[in-house]
């Protein structure tokens, strides 16, 4: 059998396809972007049928780079942005609304009620989260409750729920394939992680009918195959998981206490924990790395809504660079003694404030700012953030601050991000030759599933160095910028 492992990565910018060969190499690829719609503040919403379209154009593509056929391919793993939600007919497989994205805020009310209710330690002792509209529970009522009839086909068990994952399972498989893996399963706020299934206090909490919930599987496990109309043959379906349990199966942090933090549109720094459940005591969430054998190994995670984003916002938003790359160009030239801080709240703030209703704010603005300084301050608030979230991962986990840190995603590109990085971390960033994390984390719960690619161990051994950003700020130094990055956050927080 040969050992060509299809990951599909379905991103919140794009959809990606890669094709790796049994030494990890990267084959074929093929990557499609897609259109993003806000319809009103704080909404974030994809078609659904963009996502499927690029995926099947991405994956076409990368096979015919990597100028194998579909027969060669020994399995394929999905990897996708996590919380985005779908609901579809049974029947006709069409959707009955537009996916709502992780993003998306408006079901912000509808958490802060049942938060008021004191709701909120019941539903983390269960799931792991927090009530925060980033997960999927109130944005499936919200499509049930807005779109006509829609809780009267889901009674009559005519419409199905999924995840981008289980979105692409079903269309894949034509419609044959009603499933998901725990991981993604992990951050619907519907299942509760330490038993291991849906929940039934949780789904009545939240208006949520069982008929449309897909089965839960391993992260490595057999997913059902592809129609063979789609690439030409059928290719099995192993490995399912979401983009950033992915990314940390990808950087081989199989250990408790290894660290991964991925930036691509948000970022998102998990910690193994093993098989310990550790509940946070910093607003950090609690959630399932990856399950494989049936047993599921668990992680601590810190969640920020905003980091590539920011600095496509510089390019379609402001203007001030043409490409993504340029940032940190311009960063570089910047005057270093102007306090320009950024707080992108720009779809509220994640982990550890979780403030829904705060909007984003540039501080310290003066005449002589220019797009330079911008465009730092703006490449600076993903570092700043970044600490935060070490921070309180620091004092749940019992080993302490990390000493090192992988990091991936499409930002970690920018050298001049990383070495701000690991300078206001106090921490050195190592960033891999393989860049492609997520997509490899997905191959390789594929793979393994397969019987084709290697066990945990020799997977690790094959990670490999691209460069480490060495910290060299002073103490003094970093703590006065981060004191001041607080006291920006602090006045952009919403009073509650
Ligand atoms: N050289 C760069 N400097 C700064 N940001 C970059 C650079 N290259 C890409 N990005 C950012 O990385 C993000 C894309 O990363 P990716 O991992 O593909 O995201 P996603 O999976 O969320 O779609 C974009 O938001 C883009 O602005
Ligand atoms: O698509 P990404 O890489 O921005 O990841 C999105 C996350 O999965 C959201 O939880």
């Amino acid at each position: 059998m040969s050992s060509y492992i299809l990951a599909i990565d379905q991103g919140t910018t794009s959809s990606r396809a890669v094709v790796f060969d049994a030494s990890c190499g990267v084959i074929g690829l093929g990557q499609q972007e897609f259109a993003q719609s806000f319809p009103k503040s704080g909404w974030v919403e994809h078609d659904p049928e963009d996502l499927w379209r690029t995926v099947v154009e991405a994956c076409r593509y990368a096979i015919a780079t990597s100028g194998l056929s579909a027969s060669d391919i020994a399995a394929i793993g999905i990897t996708n942005q996590r919380e985005t939600t779908i609901v579809w007919d049974r029947q006709s497989g069409v959707p009955i609304h537009a996916a709502i994205v992780w993003q998306d805020r408006r079901t912000a009310e509808r958490c802060r009620a049942l938060n008021d209710d004191g709701l909120e330690p019941m539903v983390s002792e269960k799931t792991g989260l927090l009530l925060d509209p980033y997960f999927s529970a109130t944005k499936i009522a919200w499509i049930l409750d807005n779109v006509e009839g829609a809780r009267a086909r889901a009674k009559e068990g005519r419409l199905a729920f999924g995840t981008v994952d289980t979105f692409l399972l079903w269309r894949l498989t034509g419609g044959r394939v009603h499933a998901t893996d725990a991981t993604n399963a992990s951050r619907t706020l519907l299942y509760d992680i330490r038993k291991g299934s849906w929940d039934d206090d949780l789904l009545r909490l939240f208006d949520v009918p069982r008929s449309l919930l897909p089965e839960v599987r391993d992260s490595a496990a057999d997913f059902g195959e592809t129609d063979p109309d789609l690439f030409g043959a059928p290719i099995a379906i192993r490995g399912v998981a979401g983009d950033q349990q992915a990314a940390t199966v990808g950087q081989a942090c199989f250990e408790p206490g290894m660290i991964k933090s991925t930036y691509g549109t948000g970022c998102f720094a998990m910690v193994n924990t093993g098989d310990r459940f550790v509940a946070s005591q910093n607003r950090l969430l609690t959630t399932i790395a990856y399950q494989i054998d049936g047993r599921p190994t668990y992680a601590l995670e810190g969640s920020i809504f905003i980091a590539g984003a920011v600095v496509q916002w510089l390019r379609d938003g402001l203007g001030i660079i043409d490409r993504s790359e340029q940032s940190g160009t311009l960063a570089a030239a910047a005057d270093q003694d102007q306090g320009v801080f950024f707080v992108p709240a720009f779809t509220g703030l994640g982990a550890p404030w979780w403030d829904p209703d705060a909007r984003g704010a540039i501080f310290g603005i003066t005449r002589g700012t220019t797009a330079r300084e911008i465009a730092r301050a703006a490449l600076e608030s993903v570092c700043y953030q970044t600490v935060d979230l070490i921070d309180a991962i620091a004092k749940d986990w019992p080993s302490g601050a990390p000493r090192s840190l992988r990091v991936d995603g499409g930002m970690v590109a920018s050298d001049w991000t990383m070495q701000r990085l690991a300078d206001l971390l106090d921490v050195t960033v190592e960033r891999p030759v393989v860049m492609e994390t997520t997509a490899l984390g997905a191959a390789w719960l594929a793979g393994y599933r397969a019987g084709v690619w290697p066990g945990q161990r020799e997977f690790s051994e094959r990670w490999r160095l691209d460069t480490r950003f060495e910290p060299s700020m002073e103490m003094t130094e970093r703590l006065d910028r981060v004191n001041r990055w607080r006291e920006a956050v602090g006045r952009t927080l919403t009073a509650r």
